[in-house]
């Protein structure tokens, strides 16, 4: 357990606790020694250029990766040892397409509900409460492939929702949408948590929404957290480093002061550039 407050006397336990933790495809390091808590409640904002290593840590905690190094914890339980209990605690909504556009809004909601098992009792109820909480239900029976890429998007929050997770994880969500849809997108994720108080863990490279969303946020670079904080602390951070008058810097001034000259040359390889804009052209 790594308890970080107490509810009374009962410890609670942070959402995501990562401690050490490595993995590596051959020679790339893409997790090199990352320690990171998530605090139950609040949304958390893991920003970083490309390749930093975000999707690879975010599969390590959903384990759909396992932990080779290291130590990761999702609400207590042990990503290595007890994966189905983890996976119960979570909804994820990672970069790649999980709607299928040949179904409709209702039936890809559907079939999330019986892969993670909600109960037969419960399933129609949870269905319909996930596709309003999107503001998809007056076009819940259409085919998924007629839906704008914002829409997609909404759908599969839904689908990730309608387990009702103690913790979501999104990668990218608004990658390759209109501003409108993003924002849209944001609205939906804050209302839902306000509802139920979920934790929320998201990816993203647009600073701008960060500073706007998320409670903290953690700047990864090649591997590791390389600075952590809310972006207000974060912000102030800089500014008295630079020891300057005139306008709080950006997140973004932050990131670049974080991660050097090397962020233009860490622009990802083309691997890194191809799943971006197949996540970018899919949605848009
Ligand atoms: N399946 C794979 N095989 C080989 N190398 C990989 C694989 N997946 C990731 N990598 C490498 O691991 C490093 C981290 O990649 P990862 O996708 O975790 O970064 P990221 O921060 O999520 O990037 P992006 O913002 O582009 O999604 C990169 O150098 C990448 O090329």
């Amino acid at each position: 357990m790594t308890p970080h407050a107490t509810h009374g006397e009962t410890p609670v336990d942070d959402a995501v606790t990562c401690a050490g933790l490595r993995y590596s495809f051959g020679e790339t390091h893409a997790v090199d020694g990352l320690d990171l808590s998530v605090l139950d409640g609040e949304v958390f904002g893991l920003l970083g250029p490309n390749g930093a290593g975000k999707t690879t840590a975010i599969r390590c905690i959903t384990t759909l990766l396992p932990v080779p190094a290291g130590m990761v914890r999702i609400f207590g339980h042990d990503a290595a040892r007890e994966r189905m209990s983890v996976r119960r605690l979570l909804g994820y909504v990672p970069q790649q397409l999980s709607a299928d556009a040949g179904l409709s809004g209702r039936e890809n909601v559907a079939l999330f509900a019986r892969v993670f098992d909600v109960s037969r009792r419960e399933r129609a109820r949870r269905v319909e409460q996930a596709l309003a909480a999107v503001d998809l239900t007056s076009s819940a029976d259409r085919l998924a492939r007629t839906y704008s890429g914002g829409m997609v998007r909404r759908l599969e929050l839904a689908q990730a929702l309608v387990s009702a997770p103690r913790l979501l994880i999104l990668d990218e969500p608004t990658i390759g949408l209109d501003p409108i849809a993003r924002t849209n997108v944001w609205e939906h994720i804050n209302a839902v948590r306000a509802a139920t108080g979920m934790t929320v863990l998201v990816t993203t490279h647009y600073m701008d929404e960060a500073d706007q969303y998320c409670d903290r946020v953690a700047l990864m670079h090649h591997g590791r957290i390389r600075a952590l904080g809310t972006p207000e602390e974060l912000r102030h951070g800089l500014r008295e480093r630079l020891g300057t008058e005139g306008p709080l810097p950006t997140l973004e001034d932050v990131f670049r002061d974080v991660a050097g000259s090397g962020l233009d040359d860490q622009a990802g390889d083309f691997r890194d550039v191809r799943s971006t804009r197949r996540t970018a052209s899919r949605v848009g």
